[in-house]
């Protein structure tokens, strides 16, 4: 495995590749647009829903680790779930996704209730996720782990797994969508290698190719920059704001404020289980809750400052919070 801190010259191919990242103009944008007219209150409704959560608590012995009362997510938009460490990202994220099960709560996606239904059917519903530490599949080459995600494989049934044109045909039908897939992401030439033997950001392209196997209508990427580096994060950007453009719904969890601000329509922010703001990405982060969530006693500061992405400013803040 290639060292993920070491640009290589395939980490400059794919970048190079991938579409680049665009501001997104509310005057020619339809999401935007939309999105522009909504309160920035938590809980606010939005006015085309595809994923909505009432009640949602998951507690673990005495520690509630989500509380969310009423969420609701646009369809078609970018949404981006921020919050400090400990928040409840994650867990929201595996609840909704089938990975986790709820003490309370509903939720509906693309108007059925998926509640306690199990992750892959879920998958099947539409909604697809990815994980903050990958799932490739190190020893399966790039196209196997491509091919592992398909939906609607025949094999996953007796009577289609005996049945020799269905299997062959649908496997001929898979391997030619996993390799445009694959193209799209420039992980075309790698179709052979093991996956173990990808960057760490190039499995990560991976990971969003392998969801897009199964046509969701939604994707959920946990942390798509963590690991990744900084000769791909553009790249990925790019690629999550293509998604959005072709019409699919992406809600991401990410600490990098940088990715947030750059591509999000609308920002939903968790501390300590609940959502504490919800609104656009320029002003959320100025939202004295927001503030309070991530840097307790520094209210004079704003997250919608480009300082507080310093490294030298964050230690100087951290010292002087140990003073204290
Ligand atoms: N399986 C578990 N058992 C016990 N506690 C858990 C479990 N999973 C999560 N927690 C706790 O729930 C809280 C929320 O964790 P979670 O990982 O969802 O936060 P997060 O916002 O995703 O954090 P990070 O940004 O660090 O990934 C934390 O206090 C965590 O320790």
């Amino acid at each position: 495995m290639s060292d993920d801190t070491t640009v290589t010259p395939e980490d400059v191919a794919v970048a190079e590749a991938a579409p680049a990242v665009h501001a997104i103009d509310p005057a020619t944008d339809t999401v935007a647009r939309t999105l522009a007219s909504v309160e920035p209150r938590v809980g606010v409704s939005k006015p085309d829903t595809i994923l909505v959560a009432d009640g949602v608590q998951r507690r673990f012995g005495g520690m509630t680790a989500v509380d969310v009362e009423h969420l609701e997510v646009q369809r078609g938009a970018i949404t981006a779930l921020i919050g400090p460490n400990g928040a409840g990202k994650t867990t929201f994220f595996n609840l909704l996704t089938g990975f986790d099960k709820p003490n309370h709560g509903h939720w509906m996606f693309d108007g059925k209730p998926i509640a306690g239904m199990a992750a892959a059917k879920v998958a099947k519903s539409g909604m697809v996720r990815t994980f903050q530490l990958t799932k490739a599949l190190s020893r399966l080459t790039v196209l196997d782990n491509m091919l592992l995600a398909a939906r609607g494989n025949p094999g996953e049934n007796l009577f289609g797994s005996l049945v020799k044109p269905l299997w062959a045909r649908a496997e001929r039908e898979n391997t030619e969508k996993a390799l445009e897939i694959l193209a799209r992401f420039k992980l075309d030439t790698k179709k052979d290698d093991f996956a173990g033997s990808l960057s760490g950001g190039q499995r990560k392209l991976l990971e969003m190719a392998r969801a897009l196997m199964t046509d969701p209508t939604m994707i959920m990427l946990d942390e798509p920059m963590a690991g990744v580096n900084p000769a791909l994060v553009q790249s990925l950007l790019g690629h999550i704001q293509a998604l959005r453009d072709e019409g699919m719904t992406v809600l991401f969890v990410e600490h990098d404020m940088h990715a947030v601000r750059h591509i999000s329509d609308w920002v939903v922010v968790m501390a300590e289980g609940r959502v504490v703001a919800e609104g656009p990405p320029h002003s959320v982060m100025q939202d004295q809750a927001v503030v309070d969530a991530y840097l307790g006693a520094h209210h004079d500061t704003d997250l919608g400052d480009d300082a507080l992405l310093d490294p030298a400013v964050l230690a100087r803040l951290e010292a002087e919070e140990e003073k204290r």
